[in-house]
């Protein structure tokens, strides 16, 4: 049998090679390549003229998206392959464009001189600051949501719920599918300030501004008001060492009434904390601060905070991308351990 495995040389080079790729995928998406090329076939001297850019670079630019299979040429001209017209424009099941602004920003805040330095000495690595990184962190947030906030509103079973907190709730639109899904639910959403003018927006639009209320503040402060029949926390102790993540379990305990039920939404990780792989990659990359957590170990935080042990439900399918994550839902036990 011939042995395909490239040599341990190749292996590295393609490792390297991987940062490129991402680089060329993000220069082409903020210079709006992909939507230039969204209904036609574009010649490079014309694509340059839409695009403002020089013809030499754009050629280079485009052979790099050649051997990435996003573009591919007809005659003299490019066009998009089908993956790049399903993820890269539009609003369809899959698109995914938005995640490209997100991570690209996450990676020119935090380049490797801060990683090493945040390894050496620890300490916070700058969250998103500017109105850009917070347009482009929601509207990330935005699609993800678009693609699962029918299914979390779902798996949570509010039935029998008045009450649903959506902590670090950012845009909303887990609030809006619990609401619109449960007609008798009653929202709140806490979060930053930043990140609750786009929530205003989103349920303003929705019509639901009578049933979703905005309390602006941290999660760290431990007072979310309350009792609520049901928390949601998605995607949000990813950003907290586990010492906050037990803090806030517990204040969550706090804030549920009697049966109440703790829904935490992750890229949970298994116990060796290397499935899914994205998990540890946006861990050291990306959740500075936090963590991509183990289900053994939020388990156990849980479990610490008075909650049964919880079940874990995988919400999305084969198709969707890993940063779904999945959910562990806790119904609250009568008295805290801790
Ligand atoms: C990764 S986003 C997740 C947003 C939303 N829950 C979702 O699943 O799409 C994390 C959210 O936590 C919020 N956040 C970060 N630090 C926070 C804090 N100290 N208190 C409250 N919210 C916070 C951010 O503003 C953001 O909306």
């Amino acid at each position: 049998m011939v042995d395909k495995s490239p040599s341990p040389s190749r292996y590295i080079e393609d490792l390297l090679a991987g940062q490129m790729r991402a680089r060329s995928l993000a220069i082409a998406h903020r210079l709006g390549l992909f939507a230039a090329l969204a209904d036609r076939t574009c010649e490079v001297t014309e694509l340059s003229n839409t695009l403002g850019v020089h013809v030499t670079g754009l050629r280079k630019l485009l052979a790099t998206l050649e051997t990435m299979e996003l573009v591919g040429r007809s005659g003299d001209g490019y066009e998009l392959t089908e993956i790049a017209r399903h993820s890269l424009i539009g609003r369809n099941a899959q698109s995914f464009g938005e995640f490209v602004d997100f991570f690209t920003d996450q990676f020119e805040s935090k380049p490797i001189s801060l990683l090493l330095n945040h390894l050496r000495i620890g300490g916070p690595v700058r969250p998103a600051t500017t109105p850009d990184q917070w347009r482009h962190y929601m509207a990330a947030m935005d699609r993800m949501a678009h693609l699962s906030a029918d299914r979390i509103a779902q798996a949570m079973q509010l039935d029998r719920d008045q009450t649903l907190l959506d902590l670090g709730g950012g845009p909303g639109l887990y609030a809006i599918a619990a609401c619109n899904r449960y007609p008798h639910v009653n929202a709140t959403i806490l979060d930053l300030d930043d990140a609750l003018h786009f929530a205003h927006q989103n349920i303003s639009d929705a019509r639901l501004a009578d049933r979703i209320r905005l309390r602006p503040g941290s999660v760290t402060d431990g007072s979310y008001g309350g009792p609520y029949d049901v928390i949601l926390l998605s995607h949000t102790i990813h950003l907290f060492d586990e010492r906050t993540v037990q803090r806030i379990f517990s204040a969550c305990h706090t804030a549920l009434g009697v049966d109440g039920r703790l829904v935490v939404r992750d890229l949970f990780t298994d116990g060796g904390r290397t499935q899914p792989a994205l998990g540890s990659l946006v861990a050291f990359h990306m959740w500075n601060e936090g963590d991509a957590y183990s289900v053994p170990q939020t388990t156990g935080l849980l479990v610490n905070a008075g909650f049964q042990p919880p079940r874990h439900v995988q919400f999305r399918d084969e198709q969707d991308p890993e940063i779904l994550g999945s959910l562990l839902i806790s119904r609250k036990t009568d008295s805290t351990s801790t």
